[in-house]
């Protein structure tokens, strides 16, 4: 199973915040630590200010006041005068437009840049990305889901200390924008690289991050891991609303050819059965069931059509601030949390109340990585 700790622990190339900067009227206040590993998603409405924040980490705008520093490297201090140039940070920057060049092949804007050429990288970068077939075409000829396959090569190519994505998905249909997330996830578990991701949608959030910081008008709402920030009952009208989900992490258990279903484990040894799905027995991956498709009963139904009920122990409630007649809920599954919503009168008739052990009734389960 992924170890999260390790992925979000802060590492040689943590990146430290600490900006005011004004643009027109907006202004951007940045007090964060971000860890050197894993994906930390830059997430908040249209307007926010997340590309704002990337492009002061990037060197793109200058921070009126504050300091940056990656890992030991001070890049930008307004008091000693210090601010690192763009190429000189060592980032790869992927904008929303892929921006490469027309008149060159797709190897020559790979190559473009690179002042060691390490065969076997570009190969393994190549391959990653499954760009292999296009090395030969101009940018105009390329989809714009394959441009950004490409765009990111390119930024991986230059062997950068951290990787900077701007909401990358932007402007792809469905099964594009699925294609290449899922090529973005398998980066992050072959490449040892700390990712910077900017997102507006909370199933990419849960697809892809490890950590999050919140933005609102150009403030920091809240920051740190995913899983932990997606369970704050006060964060829920920032984190989807009513569609609202967690997170859980399992590995296949095992397949039932014959009703085409997959049983996986939840770590305390709990099953869960969905559509079967295509990996080995045993491999990890990460859950994201939606808050409103959890119901509670007080026993476990058997002959309910609810496939997949799971014991658990209510850690915490709090009424719905948006909603007077629901009841939020915290669940604990062994060491996992798991978030339900109650009307307020199930609530008072079942007598629900923090460590009660109850049945969670799961209606849907959707998959929101497969590493
Ligand atoms: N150069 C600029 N001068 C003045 N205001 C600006 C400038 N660039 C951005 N802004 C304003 O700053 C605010 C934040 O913009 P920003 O692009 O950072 O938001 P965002 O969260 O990335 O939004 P989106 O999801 O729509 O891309 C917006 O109100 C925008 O109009």
């Amino acid at each position: 199973m992924t170890d999260r700790s390790n992925r979000t622990k802060l590492a040689g190339n943590d990146l430290h915040i600490q900006v005011h900067h004004q643009q027109g009227t907006f202004s951007v206040e940045a007090d964060l630590a971000l860890p050197g590993r894993g994906v930390t998603a830059l997430f908040g409405a249209s307007g926010s200010g997340k590309t704002s924040l990337l492009r002061l980490i990037a060197g793109l705008d200058t921070p009126r006041q504050g300091r940056i520093r990656l890992g030991d490297e001070i890049l930008v201090d307004s008091r000693r005068n210090i601010n690192v140039a763009v190429h000189r940070r060592q980032l790869g920057i992927v904008f929303q437009e892929p921006r490469l060049f027309p008149h060159y092949r797709v190897r020559g804007n790979l190559a473009y840049g690179i002042s060691k050429k390490d065969g076997a990288h570009f190969e393994k970068i190549v391959q990653l990305l499954g760009i292999d077939h296009l090395l030969d075409r101009f940018p105009a000829t390329l989809s714009g889901g394959e441009a950004r396959r490409v765009a990111i090569g390119r930024a991986l190519l230059s062997e950068p200390r951290m990787l900077l994505l701007d909401e990358p998905l932007t402007g792809l249909d469905g099964p594009r924008k699925q294609e290449l997330l899922d090529f973005i996830l398998h980066l992050t578990h072959e490449i040892d690289i700390p990712i910077i991701y900017v997102s507006h949608d909370p199933k990419e959030l849960a697809a892809i991050a490890d950590n999050l910081v919140l933005l609102e008008k150009g403030r920091v709402v809240a920051t740190g891991q995913l899983d932990d920030l997606l369970m704050r009952f006060d964060l829920t009208p920032y984190l989807g609303g009513f569609n609202a989900a967690s997170i859980l992490e399992a590995q296949v258990h095992d397949h039932d050819p014959d009703y085409h279903l997959t049983r996986l484990a939840l770590a305390d040894g709990q099953l869960l059965t969905v559509p079967e799905v295509d990996m080995p027995v045993d491999e990890p991956l990460r859950l994201r069931i939606p808050v409103r498709d959890v119901a509670l009963a007080l026993e476990p139904q058997p002959l309910s059509s609810y496939r997949n009920q799971l014991k658990a122990v209510i850690e915490d409630t709090a009424p719905q601030p948006d909603n007077p007649a629901a009841m939020e809920l915290r669940l604990r599954i062994g060491e996992q949390t798991l978030r339900a919503r109650v009307t307020r009168k199930s609530y008072d008739e079942l007598g629900l109340a923090p460590d009660r052990t109850v049945t969670a009734l799961v209606k849907a389960v959707a998959f929101a990585r497969r590493p």
